[in-house]
């Protein structure tokens, strides 16, 4: 199984006060010297953490594959045929909302998401689109021939209740096999961490996981031992 970096939220921090730091390019060099598979961002449409120069930058500097996850609005579909990500994820996107909140409903609107999945796969880009585990939205997205799911694990990451909990994972196990029997590839992502991923791993036909918020938040503690002790041999040293 892959692991993908989703460097978001390193870009969260330096937009909390528009500087110039801590810089998601930078990020995604050390993910990938860590052993990152893969790098992830969200472009959305309100600019709240990733920028355009961002993806334009990590374009240039990324080694392993760059998956732009967007909205499928016609601006965004322009700067990635311009960009050229490796892949682009199609997301669902609501101004007023903390993080995706749901997969993007491809049932309702087959002939649209169609269309953007030509028009990315005409400039040379994977699509993979970010679903619940639903089997009506695989079917769907297997018609409008995406050459990926990303498979939403934020019911089950974020369920409680054991019997929720239980059923979220089989409904991820199911759309998987699903998927997979219908040729697509199978990835997963959102809200896991260092806990829940043990669950998920567990799903064999999962290709590769997408994790960001989790693994930015443990490097902000696991790196600041490091940080200070630097702190302290700039003010120390003459
Ligand atoms: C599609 C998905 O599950 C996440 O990558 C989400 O799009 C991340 O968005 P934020 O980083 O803004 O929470
Ligand atoms: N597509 C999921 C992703 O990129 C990262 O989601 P999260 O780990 O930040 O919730």
């Amino acid at each position: 199984m892959k692991l993908a970096i989703n460097v978001d939220h390193v870009a969260t921090v330096r937009q909390a006060r528009k500087a110039k730091y801590p810089d998601p390019v930078a990020a995604a060099i050390l993910a990938e010297l860590g052993g990152a598979q893969g790098i992830v961002v969200h472009l959305r449409e309100d600019r709240r953490h990733i920028q355009d120069r961002d993806v334009e930058i990590l374009r240039q500097v990324v080694k392993t594959h760059l998956n732009l996850e967007m909205a499928m609005t016609e601006e965004m579909i322009s700067i990635a045929l311009r960009i050229k990500p490796d892949r682009c994820t199609l997301v669902p996107e609501k101004r007023e909302e903390l993080t995706t909140e749901g997969g993007l409903d491809v049932v309702s609107q087959e002939e649209r998401v169609r269309s953007v999945v030509e028009r990315l796969h005409g400039g040379g880009i994977e699509v993979s689109l970010f679903i619940d585990p639903d089997i009506a939205q695989v079917e769907a997205a297997h018609r409008v021939g995406s050459d990926v799911v990303e498979l939403h694990t934020g019911i089950f990451a974020e369920a409680v209740d054991p019997q929720d909990k239980k059923a979220a994972f089989e409904a991820l196990e199911k759309a998987a096999r699903y998927a997979r029997s219908l040729g697509l590839k199978v990835h997963a992502g959102h809200g896991l961490d260092y806990s829940n991923v043990l669950e998920v791993k567990k799903i064999k036909e999962i290709e590769e996981l997408s994790i960001g918020h989790a693994v930015v938040a443990r490097a902000v503690l696991v790196g600041m031992e490091q940080a200070v002790r630097d702190m302290i041999r700039l003010i120390e040293g003459s």
